[in-house]
C-alpha cells in the first residue's frame, strides 16, 4: 500500500507539463501566463479627462466662486476620440468629456455641475487646483514596462488589462484534451430504461465537469463493457487526439477488471493507496499518453480527481497554488475513520462570524456509493491516517469545493 503523497507524486510526474501556447484573450480565462508580458503602449496612453467638463489653466478660474463666477469663451469642444485636439489659448475653456486627450496649455478640468454648460461661452463657479481631474498618462502603466508576470492567473482584471494595452494574444500554458472514459458493463446512458442489475453513467458527467473547470478540453468514451478487447478497440484510436486518459472503473481486485487487465500489460503501474475512498489506484502511459486510473465507485471517482488529478493539471497548466483551500473548524459530531488510511468524509462547512474556525458536520456515511450526500457537500473532511476517532467539538482539516 502507498501513501496518498506517494501516489500524488506519481500522477503528477505522469501528468507532465503543459507546453505554451500562444491564444486569444478571449480563449485564456482562467489559465497561467507562461512569461512576463511587457506594455509597448502607456495606460492611459495620453493624459486626458477624468470627467466632463471644461479643460481650463487653474490660474484663469483662480478667483472663480459660486458667487463670483469667472467667464471663458469656450474654443472647442473634444469629445473621447478626437484625435486633432487644438491647444488652449490663455483666458479660454474647451468643453471636454471623460477621456478625451487634455488639450496642450490646459492643466485642469472643472466638472460641468461647477458650471452654466454654456456652449460658446461659459460661467465657471468653483475654482480648480492645477491637475484637477486629468489623469495623467502612464500613471496606470508606463511603456515598455511589465504589465503582467509570468504566473499570474487570467482573470477578467488580468485579461482588460491585456487588452487596454493593446494585445490581442497572451502566451499560456495550454490545456490539454483529457479522454474520459467510463467502465462497466452495468452502465447505461440516460435515458434509456434500466433493466435490473444496470445504473446509469454517472462518472464521465463528474469528470468532465471537473475537468471543463480547469480549462481542459474533454473527449468522452462513456460506457465500455468490461472487455478487454472492446476496451482497446474504443480508447486506443482515440490516444493520438488527446493529451491524458483518464479512466474510471475496472482497477480492484474482481475477475473483469478491464482497465488493469488491458493496461498492466503496457506497463501502467496498479496498487493500493492508503486512503477511504479511493484504494484502488494506478498511472501510467499508454503509447506514450499519460493515463489515470481511477476506481468506479462515484465518489471514489470524485475524492480521487480531488487528490490526485486536479492538484496535477493545475500544476502542469503553471498554477502555483493546486491546493483547495484548507481551513480548520470544530467538528460537529464524533466520526470514525480506519486505522493508516487517510479518510476524505464528505461535509458541510459553515464559516461563523468573527470566528477563525467554522463548524463542520458530515453529510453521509463513508460509503463511497453515497453520491446524494456527496452532492449535499460544500467541502471534504480530512482525517490523518492515525486518525481512528474524531471526536464532536475536536478541531479537523476542512478542504473548501
Ligand atoms: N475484493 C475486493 N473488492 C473491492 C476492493 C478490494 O480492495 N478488494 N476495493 C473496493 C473499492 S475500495 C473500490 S473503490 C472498488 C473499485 O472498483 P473498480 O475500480 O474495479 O470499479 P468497478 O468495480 O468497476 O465499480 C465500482 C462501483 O462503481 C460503480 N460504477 C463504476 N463505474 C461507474 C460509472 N461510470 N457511473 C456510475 N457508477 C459506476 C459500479 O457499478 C460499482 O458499483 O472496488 C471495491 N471492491
Ligand atoms: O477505496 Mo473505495 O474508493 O472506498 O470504494
Amino acid at each position: 500500500m502507498i501513501s496518498v503523497e506517494e501516489h500524488k507524486a506519481r500522477v503528477r510526474e505522469v501528468v507532465g507539463d503543459r507546453p505554451v501556447a500562444k491564444r486569444v484573450l478571449s480563449e485564456c480565462a482562467g489559465l497561467v501566463l507562461a512569461e512576463d508580458v511587457t506594455a509597448h503602449v502607456s495606460l492611459p496612453p495620453f493624459d486626458n479627462s477624468a470627467m466632463d467638463g471644461y479643460a481650463v489653466r487653474a490660474a484663469d478660474v483662480a478667483q472663480a466662486g459660486r458667487d463670483t463666477p469667472v467667464e471663458l469663451p469656450v474654443g472647442a469642444d473634444i469629445p473621447a476620440g478626437r484625435t486633432d485636439v487644438p491647444a488652449l489659448a490663455p483666458g479660454t475653456a474647451h468643453r471636454i468629456m471623460t477621456g478625451a486627450p487634455m488639450p496642450p496649455g490646459a492643466d485642469s478640468v472643472v466638472m460641468v455641475e461647477h458650471t452654466d454648460g454654456g456652449v460658446d461661452r461659459v460661467r465657471i463657479f468653483a475654482a480648480v487646483t492645477k491637475g484637477l481631474h486629468v489623469r495623467r498618462m502612464g500613471e496606470d502603466v508606463a511603456e515598455d514596462t511589465i504589465a503582467l508576470r509570468a504566473g499570474t492567473v487570467l482573470g477578467p482584471a488580468q485579461l482588460g488589462l491585456a487588452s487596454a494595452v493593446g494585445l490581442d494574444r497572451l502566451p499560456v500554458f495550454e490545456p490539454p484534451t483529457v479522454l474520459v472514459v467510463s467502465t462497466g458493463t452495468e452502465l447505461v446512458l440516460p435515458p434509456e430504461p434500466l433493466r435490473h442489475g444496470q445504473i446509469y453513467e454517472s462518472n464521465s458527467v463528474m469528470l468532465e465537469a471537473g475537468l471543463s473547470a480547469l480549462g481542459c478540453r474533454v473527449r468522452t468514451v462513456r460506457s465500455v463493457a468490461d472487455d478487454v478487447a472492446r476496451f482497446r478497440a474504443a480508447v486506443e484510436p482515440e490516444l493520438a487526439e488527446v493529451d491524458l486518459v483518464v479512466t474510471s472503473g475496472g482497477v480492484s481486485a474482481g475477475a473483469y477488471e478491464v482497465v488493469k487487465d488491458a493496461l498492466a500489460e503496457v506497463g501502467v503501474e496498479f496498487g493500493k493507496v492508503a486512503m477511504q475512498p479511493g484504494g484502488p489506484q494506478g498511472c501510467g502511459w499508454w503509447n506514450g499518453v499519460p493515463v489515470v486510473t481511477l476506481p468506479g465507485n462515484p465518489v471514489s471517482v470524485l475524492v480521487s480527481f480531488e487528490v490526485f488529478v486536479r492538484p496535477a493539471l493545475l500544476a502542469a497548466l503553471g498554477h502555483a497554488n493546486t491546493e483547495r483551500q484548507r481551513v480548520r473548524a470544530r467538528l460537529a459530531e464524533t466520526l470514525t475513520s480506519p486505522k493508516g488510511k487517510r479518510q476524505f468524509r464528505r461535509g458541510y462547512y459553515t464559516p461563523q462570524e468573527g470566528q477563525v474556525t467554522g463548524i463542520v458536520g458530515p453529510k453521509g456515511g463513508p460509503g463511497s456509493h453515497l453520491l446524494a450526500s456527496f452532492a449535499q457537500a460544500n467541502c471534504l473532511i480530512e482525517l490523518g491516517e492515525e486518525v481512528t476517532e474524531a471526536k464532536k467539538d475536536s478541531i479537523v482539516d476542512v478542504l473548501l469545493l
